[in-house]
């Protein structure tokens, strides 16, 4: 017999608006177990008001929205959730090992303190009051607040925002784990490589509609450009002239000419003419466009991106 497993979370052809802000214009997102979805997009696009619909903070026009196939303001389907948002409310005067307390006795089966410690590196802070914290030592302590429910669904908005690249490391790999135990994860995140490193899948919303979904890899295949890397004596703004070329940008200036990376939809035509016009040229790389590269072409221009959305559904 087959066993259809619960989806943890879910939008379906979802509107929201607010006055005549359209935030949300018909989305579909599904959250599945052990896989995390990273929702990109520009600032105002709707991903919090996703979030916010996902946890019952407030309600859709139209569509269905469900957390483990239930209402979202659902106790029983809330418990199974752990949620670190940009604006975090937490009491400031408590100390780090009381909020951890606080918080887990609010969850059936919670990870063990020395779990959480060790996951959001806690070492240290646990007796120190949390509005004494640094920025990016209260940002690990909502992490520890968000993963101590033992949660089947994660919600992490700008989880690494204001944390160094070692703190930053250590919570995606405390992520991945969390994934690879089953824990179904939406990541919000202004930084494309965290996306790059983190996601199964990757969906891009825009002014609240869904733009492309799909894995990284398939993200960045949607965008032919390419990126070319060289070090050339031929002034950026001759190049930016030529067919192909998209835009130039100049990474630095050397006793030998220009260190430009220059962004192109096709490669071969602009390697040849640069080959052809500067038999000066060095260090020349091409490289594939990177998922920054594919997001800021799907997003740049509303009209070419749309059509994509056709082939979400
Ligand atoms: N409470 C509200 N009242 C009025 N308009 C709102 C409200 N919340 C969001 N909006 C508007 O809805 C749109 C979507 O906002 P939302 O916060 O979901 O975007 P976002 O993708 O999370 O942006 P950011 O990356 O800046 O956090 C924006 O135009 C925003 O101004």
């Amino acid at each position: 017999m087959a066993v259809h497993a619960v989806i943890p979370a879910r939008l379906h052809a979802v509107h929201k608006a607010y006055g005549t802000v359209q935030a949300l214009a018909g989305i579909d997102l599904e959250l599945r177990p052990g896989r995390l979805l990273a929702l990109l997009g520009p600032n105002g696009a709707g991903k919090t008001t996703a979030i916010a619909l996902l946890l019952g903070l407030q309600a859709a026009d139209s569509g269905a929205v469900e957390l483990f196939g239930r209402n979202p303001r659902d106790i029983a389907a809330r418990r199974q959730v752990g949620v670190m948002l940009q604006a975090a409310e937490v009491q400031d005067t408590l100390k780090v090992r009381e909020l951890l307390e606080l918080t887990r006795s609010y969850y059936p089966a919670p990870r063990s303190i020395a779990d959480c410690v060790a996951m959001a590196r806690l070492d240290g802070l646990m007796e120190r009051r949390y509005g004494k914290l640094s920025g990016g030592q209260q940002r690990r302590v909502q992490f520890a607040l968000a993963v101590c429910g033992n949660p089947k669904l994660l919600f992490l908005d700008e989880p690494t925002t204001g944390l160094d690249i070692e703190a930053r490391q250590a919570m995606w790999k405390a992520i991945r784990m969390l994934v690879t135990d089953g824990c179904a994860v939406l990541l919000t995140t202004h930084y494309l490589e965290e996306a790059e490193a983190l996601a199964d899948r990757v969906a891009v919303i825009d002014k609240g509609h869904l733009i492309v979904e799909g894995s990284v890899q398939e993200i960045r295949a949607r965008v032919s450009q390419r990126r070319i890397r060289c070090t050339t004596s031929l002034p950026a703004d001759v190049i930016a002239a030529w067919p192909q070329v998209r835009e130039v940008r100049l990474e630095g200036e050397q006793a030998s000419g220009w260190k430009l990376e220059i962004i192109v939809d096709a490669a071969e035509p602009v390697v040849r003419r640069l080959l052809a016009d500067d038999a000066l040229l060095m260090e020349l790389e091409v490289q594939r466009a990177g998922l920054a590269d594919a997001f800021l072409a799907l997003t740049r221009n509303e009209d070419a991106a749309m059509p994509a959305m056709k082939e979400v559904a």
